[in-house]
């Protein structure tokens, strides 16, 4: 059926060809495209179903099907004045035990499917770990920026990053943050120290590419130590109970939600949850996977960024990033774009 066989591009490549301000321009196309209540004509938009998964209880694994169309969207670090539209597919398992294989394996293995949007044909197969990591990052920092450092102006000086989760999310949303956001101190803590460490030496030696390039990072043994004074903190683990906790963190903290267990609000206790204005990406994300939580959803990301809702100043925020595919779809889009240009020039 192809005529062609499908442009193949790995995870060594898609790491080469992702920058951040590239991968945070799509992200805030991608959260504003699936807002239904349009304020412009200009403005991207989706479609994007509620992902099914199915569940292999015996081997402590999951895997979703994630199918998104985003078209009318920008991005002009890209490749300036043109309009992109997407569609994909991206089917991603995460298994939780593939750390203690004897050769381990991460966590979360994906792959994006890019579709030519005239004809239907599979033109793209993207490795898609590194879609996935920066992808989540680029989401959190949008929702960063516009639930936290657009609150008040208190907001706007260096800040304090909390780390919780060393893992891939814990790296990537470090690095990410650090370098699009004034942050002074970074700390980080992990069930096992050791990964702590390890992050800690990697964040030292990047921090010449860092927002503010006098960071200073701590770990820390214990979860309450290391987001007190945080202003930012980003929940990355594979916790089934909540360990963080209200009387952890300070009264204006915004709180990035990443780790998704089987259920995926278990590591941020129900009071914190109640006492913060709860944010999501998507309604169908939030209205089908946070079903089970016990506190309302205040708007998606999109609706505070297209002004169709308005942000309280004084208010302590949880982001709660529970994935998309239209955030797969433009990454995996600037990874197609730069690859086939870089290609052309060969
Ligand atoms: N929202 C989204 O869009 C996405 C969410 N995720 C979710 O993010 C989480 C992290 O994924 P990823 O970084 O790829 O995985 P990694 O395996 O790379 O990291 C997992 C982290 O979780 C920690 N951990 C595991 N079990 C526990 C526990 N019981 N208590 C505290 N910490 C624990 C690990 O600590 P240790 O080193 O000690 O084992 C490690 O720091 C997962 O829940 C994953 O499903 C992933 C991709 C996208
Ligand atoms: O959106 C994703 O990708 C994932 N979300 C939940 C956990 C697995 C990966």
């Amino acid at each position: 059926m192809c005529e062609n066989r499908p442009t193949f591009i790995t995870e060594a490549q898609v790491e080469e060809l992702l920058t951040w301000p590239a991968v945070y321009e799509a992200s805030e196309q991608a959260l504003q495209s699936i807002c239904e209540k349009r304020t412009s004509d200009s403005q991207p938009s989706a479609k994007q179903p509620p992902r099914p998964f199915v569940e292999l209880e015996r081997r402590n694994g999951l895997a979703f099907s994630m199918l998104g169309y985003i078209e009318n969207y920008r991005m002009q670090s890209v490749d300036q004045g043109k309009v992109f539209d997407t569609l994909a597919h991206k089917i991603v398992t995460a298994f939780t035990k593939n750390g203690q294989l004897a050769k381990p394996l991460p966590v979360i293995i994906a792959t994006v499917f890019l579709f030519d949007t005239m004809t239907g044909q599979l033109k793209t197969i993207v490795e898609g770990n590194g879609v996935t990591a920066w992808r989540t990052a680029g989401s959190c920092m949008v929702g960063t920026k516009y639930l936290y450092f657009d609150r008040n102006e208190k907001c706007k000086s260096d800040k304090v990053l909390g780390i919780l989760g060393c893992g891939v999310q814990g790296r990537i949303h470090a690095i990410g943050i650090s370098t699009m956001f004034p942050i002074s101190e970074i700390h980080l803590w992990n069930r096992s120290v050791a990964k702590a460490a390890e992050l800690k030496k990697e964040l030292e030696s990047l921090a010449g590419t860092f927002k503010s390039k006098h960071v200073k990072i701590f770990i820390h043994e214990n979860v309450r130590d290391c987001v007190k004074t945080a202003d930012i903190i980003v929940t990355a683990t594979q916790s089934t109970s909540p360990i963080l906790f209200e009387d952890m963190v300070k009264e204006n903290v915004h709180i990035n939600a990443v780790g998704a267990s089987k259920d995926h609000h278990s590591e941020i206790d129900l009071k914190l949850y109640r006492n913060s204005k709860l944010y999501v990406d998507s309604w169908t994300g939030g209205k089908t996977e946070l079903k089970s939580l016990d506190c309302p959803i205040e708007a998606e990301v999109g609706e505070i960024i297209t002004k169709s809702k308005a942000l309280t100043q004084n208010q302590r925020t949880i982001f709660h990033s529970l994935g998309m595919a239209v955030t797969d779809a433009v990454v995996a889009q600037i990874a197609e774009t730069l690859y086939l240009k870089k290609k052309s020039t060969f």
